[in-house]
């Protein structure tokens, strides 16, 4: 499946678990070898005294890491549910490993609404650890300058979390000129996040457009990170750059952001569609 370019394969856990060990997950995420894929998502049952989500939602990056969250993703997987009959729809609720996230069906339609939820600023909750960075304050969001002795001049990013860590960065200028392959490493490895991170950069075109790529944690630059356009909408909107609603483009489609509340939700939308469904051994063999 993928939403806006993002791609996953889906693996239907409702009846029988697959291995999910990180060989497997390497070979079916290979795009050589394997199938290939940003993520792999594991759709499997719920504990029985489970009353408030409907399935188990969990994610492994194609490098075979498990990790916390994944926006489009969680518009693919609760399709897939629903295109499979084990959800009713429209909603589905699923359970990832910090707590739940529902997902909504727009009616006869690809397009789905996932609501991540709060995100999170505090240092402990990305995890970041800011020692040794300069700081400024734009609105209501705290920025830190990583120095690049390339160039000479400060980096300032954004941290957010939703579920997923990120840092998020606003470009002056196109995202398109931006060295994003070697700007998302140098953050990802400035040892001020212990879990990893989610880089992103944002071009701003107005309160309610904005560009965005993302360097995630794992998988690289992909055409589209959920949670990474949210993480950018809700560190631009205390910002006071954008508005409830943001359409962000990303290189492989169009996202949708919204929030009324700010840190207590923020949905997101867009499609979640099928490319093809098929069948891989398990062995190697
Ligand atoms: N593509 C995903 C995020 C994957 C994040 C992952 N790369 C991580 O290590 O946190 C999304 O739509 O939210």
């Amino acid at each position: 499946m993928q939403g806006a370019g993002n791609d996953f394969v889906v693996l239907d856990g409702m009846t029988r678990l697959p291995p999910v060990d990180e060989a497997f997950i390497r070979r079916l995420a290979d795009r050589k070898f394997g199938v290939g894929c940003d993520q792999v998502l594991l759709l499997a049952p719920v504990e029985a005294d489970d009353d408030e989500a409907d399935f188990r939602y969990r994610i492994f990056n194609n490098t075979g890491e498990e990790i916390e969250q994944c926006g489009n993703g969680a518009r693919c997987i609760a399709r897939f549910a629903i295109l499979k009959g084990y959800a009713r729809g429209p909603l589905v609720r699923l359970r990832v490993k910090k707590g739940v996230i529902s997902v909504v069906a727009e009616s006869d339609s690809e397009r789905m609404t996932v609501d991540m939820g709060a995100a999170k600023l505090d240092y402990a909750d990305i995890p970041f650890d800011p020692e040794g960075l300069v700081r400024r304050r734009v609105g209501g969001m705290m920025q830190y300058g990583i120095w690049r002795s390339d160039v000479g001049e400060y980096l300032w990013l954004c941290v957010v979390n939703l579920g997923n860590p990120h840092a998020v960065i606003f470009v002056d200028g196109s995202v398109d000129d931006v060295p994003v392959g070697e700007l998302g490493p140098f953050v990802q490895n400035c040892g001020h996040f212990s879990e990893g991170v989610n880089v992103g950069f944002v071009e701003v075109l107005d309160e309610r457009r904005a560009r965005i790529r993302v360097y995630e944690r794992g998988s690289g630059e992909t055409l589209a990170c959920g949670t990474g356009t949210c993480a950018a909408y809700i560190a631009g909107r205390l910002q006071g750059r954008f508005d409830e609603e943001t359409a962000f483009y990303a290189r492989g489609g169009e996202l949708l952001c919204r929030s009324i509340t700010t840190l207590e939700s923020v949905t997101l939308s867009g499609n979640a569609s099928v490319v093809f469904e098929g069948a891989f051994p398990i062995s190697d063999a």
